[in-house]
């Protein structure tokens, strides 16, 4: 089933920079899909367009066949809780739990009351530990958050996205923070997710052999526009070089 798509959209900032220039693309349910491009191409843009935190300047988006673009306050709140996203510098509250970082996730359904008075249902608090379990860290529910290796700090942030019980999870960058090693450890729990749990994944990557092992699908931006579509093994020197410019070198990470 077609879950996203995206129609001739454009982004202009307030400064005149246009990031984007007519992209289109569709995303089926269940793909993970990796967006990768040269720093500037629009990578971080285009995932902040289709959660709507950055209004589109034109174009049209369709999720789950229904117009984001053309809604606003309680309609457009409703449906983007079920895009949630996760960042570089995992965005957790360093001083809160592990366990209270996660609930907070579950604020799109949670009256600001509540949620401002840690009153979560029982039904939330095992919800959130049994996401914990899925990303491994079931254990440390209650260590302050600012105690977690930064491998951690991302895995509590995709447990805190799954509280929103998304549809489509994107991840800007996810691992430009981490390590080889650690970047291959949260990359291994975001396709289990999307396999698992079913959740389709867009994400932003740098390197090209995170990108050949776990995605479904790539598109590369370069200046905005998309410069190829298609399966990561397709991506040969002859595109490599398209996509990165002629001088660019293949770095690898293992
Ligand atoms: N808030 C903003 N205001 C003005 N221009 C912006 C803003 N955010 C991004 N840009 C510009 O839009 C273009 C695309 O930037 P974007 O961050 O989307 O690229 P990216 O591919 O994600 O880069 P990186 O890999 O470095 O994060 C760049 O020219 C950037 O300078």
């Amino acid at each position: 089933m077609q879950l996203l798509q995206c129609n001739n959209l454009s982004k202009t900032y307030p400064n005149g920079t246009q990031a984007l220039h007519d992209v289109n693309f569709t995303v089926e349910e269940g793909e993970f899909l990796v967006i990768i491009g040269l720093s500037g191409s629009g990578k971080s843009t285009l995932l902040r367009c289709i959660n709507q935190l950055h209004p589109v300047s034109s174009g049209e988006l369709y999720f789950e066949q229904q117009q984001l673009t053309a809604m606003a306050g309680k309609e457009l709140r409703q449906q983007r809780s079920r895009i949630g996203m996760i960042f570089q510098q995992f965005n957790l509250i360093p001083r809160k739990t592990v366990l209270t970082n996660v609930l907070a996730g579950a604020l799109a359904v949670t009256p600001v009351w509540k949620s401002l008075l840690g009153l979560y249902s029982e039904a939330q608090k095992k919800q959130a530990l049994d996401y914990l379990k899925i990303v491994g860290l079931e254990h440390k529910a209650y260590v302050r958050a600012d105690n977690l290796s930064g491998g951690q700090q991302q895995r509590v942030a995709i447990a805190r996205a799954l509280m929103q019980n998304p549809k489509i999870l994107l991840a800007d960058e996810p691992v430009a923070s981490l390590d080889p090693s650690t970047s291959h450890s949260v990359m291994k729990y975001l396709q289990k997710i999307n396999q698992e749990l079913g959740v389709t994944v867009i994400c932003n990557l740098h390197f090209l052999s995170l990108v050949r092992t776990y995605a479904s699908r790539v598109i590369a931006l370069k200046g905005g526009r998309i410069v190829y579509q298609g399966a990561p093994d397709d991506i040969d020197e002859q595109w490599f070089k398209t996509i990165y410019g002629e001088d660019a070198v293949e770095v690898s990470i293992n």
